[in-house]
């Protein structure tokens, strides 16, 4: 539901939204150098100040439907008000079923000369560009029961990459018996062979793996040690430094294509089988990957029992023996923590995080965790820090409405949730 306030004074200007950023429209500037707003987006409130009564003058009413809000701005350009107000609005294709996305974004600019000490202090190391890998098609899919025809999956990477995603890790090349999900890696990665503008990375666990990745057209592979004994065993069926040698052949036959590897870290915080991790075994295996070549080292919390404290000791640990650039976030969000440990990793200057559309997904091998932090929850906090991703929101929630569909299930995001809700009722017309 918008609403909106409606001017009466200066009646030949654009109505107002009641949105937190709405100071960026012209005519707001009229008096909102006094006026401070709630963050929460349906509700306003105003500081006391001698502009008050010309702000109560104003008519509240709201706008429940999409052809009232296109009536209410008819005398405005619509595209120059949600520029102002950083919204992108645009009818879809209609070709999964959704009728009108609009897409919110409430940016802050971290470089506004107003900015105080606290923003500068807690935003200071936060990147300006944020890379988001995008691991639905595999970690979300992977623990999946039902097997997800590959034409499902081909078409979810296809929609998440018009979304903008430059990475996105689109199988594995993992044993069928032990996954059965991803049986048709080889179906998967032909048919998007031809799909631009994104790279495909691949999950292999051992040469066998990697032979027939590149078989299959792989142009980058991931490989994936865990920093815990146990579950490396009971994910890879050995142990930790005997599935070190095996990343050692992969990462030196990579080499000698020329195929970049990226390396994860499993359990970097906690363990299903041993519990806490410390985190000098997790900069241990994050060294070895960095030191066998690894052009990425994805550290991840597998079982999502992080919270910020555990993430900086770790962090700072891996800190020491690999540089910031080289690392990336992987966060799942079983307790509740995904974003919080999301957010200290960027104000520790990380720049790549792996998140899942709808937040789908979980380890086979990790029992009772959740899925990935959900990209649609990504994308919408990075665009609240002003922080690019080049993701357009709207066709992301796209991506996950097709998939969340498919599985029958409601999404994981809980922006994309929210979003849903305030464009399904902009659309009961
Ligand atoms: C590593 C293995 C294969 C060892 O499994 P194993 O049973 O020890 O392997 P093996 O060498 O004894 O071979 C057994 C059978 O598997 C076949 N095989 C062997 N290798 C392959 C292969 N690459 N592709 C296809 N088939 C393969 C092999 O040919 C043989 O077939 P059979 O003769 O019985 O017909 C197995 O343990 C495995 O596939 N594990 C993968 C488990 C997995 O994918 N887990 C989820 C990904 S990790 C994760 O999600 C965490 C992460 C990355 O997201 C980060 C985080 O969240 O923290």
């Amino acid at each position: 539901m918008y609403k909106i306030v409606q001017r009466l004074r200066f009646s030949n200007r654009a109505p107002l939204l009641t949105h937190s950023h709405f100071e960026q429209s012209q005519f707001v500037s009229d008096f909102s150098s006094h006026a401070t707003f709630d963050t929460d987006p349906t509700i306003s409130s105003y500081a006391t100040t001698d502009r008050v009564r010309r702000v109560e003058s104003l008519d509240f009413r709201e706008i429940t439907n999409r052809r009232e809000l296109t009536n209410a701005f008819d005398k405005y350009n619509i595209n120059i008000l949600s520029g102002w107000l950083n919204w992108t609005s645009r009818a879809n294709d209609n070709h999964h079923g959704a009728n009108y996305v609009v897409n919110r974004h409430f940016k802050t600019d971290r470089k506004d000369r107003c900015t105080k000490e606290f923003s500068r202090k807690f935003l200071e190391n936060v990147p300006d560009f944020v890379k988001i890998v995008e691991v639905g098609p595999r970690d979300g899919l992977q623990n999946e029961k039902v097997i997800v025809p590959t034409d499902v999956k081909i078409e979810l990477i296809k929609l998440l990459v018009s979304s903008g995603l430059s990475v996105v890790e689109a199988t594995s090349f993992v044993s069928p018996k032990w996954v059965p999900q991803l049986a048709d890696a080889k179906d998967v990665l032909a048919a998007i062979r031809n799909v631009e503008g994104a790279s495909f990375p691949v999950l292999t666990p051992n040469l066998k793996g990697f032979e027939a990745a590149v078989a299959a057209g792989a142009k980058e592979v991931a490989i994936f040690p865990a920093a815990s004994e146990s579950f490396s065993k009971a994910n890879l069926n050995c142990g930790i430094e005997d599935n070190l040698t095996r990343c050692r052949d992969i990462a030196s036959a990579s080499r000698s294509l020329a195929i970049p590897v990226r390396g994860y870290v499993s359990c970097v915080v906690g363990c299903p089988l041993e519990g806490k991790i410390a985190p000098a075994k997790v900069a241990y295996v994050a060294k070895s990957l960095y030191e066998m070549g690894c052009s990425e080292i994805s550290l991840g919390d597998t079982i999502g029992v992080g919270t910020p404290a555990t993430v900086i000791s770790m962090l700072e640990a891996v800190l020491d023996v690999v540089p910031i650039d080289k690392l990336a976030v992987h966060f799942h969000d079983t307790y509740g923590q995904a974003l919080s440990n999301t957010l200290i990793s960027l104000q520790m200057g990380i720049s790549t995080v792996d998140s899942s559309v709808s937040g789908l997904g979980g380890c086979p091998y990790a029992k009772g965790a959740t899925g990935n932090v959900a990209t649609e929850d990504v994308v919408y906090m990075l665009n609240g820090l002003g922080v690019q991703t080049n993701v357009d929101l709207g066709k992301l929630m796209l991506a996950g409405d097709f998939i969340c569909n498919h599985l029958g299930r409601a999404s994981g995001s809980k922006a994309a949730t929210a979003l849903n809700k305030v464009t399904n009722n902009a659309s009961k017309v």
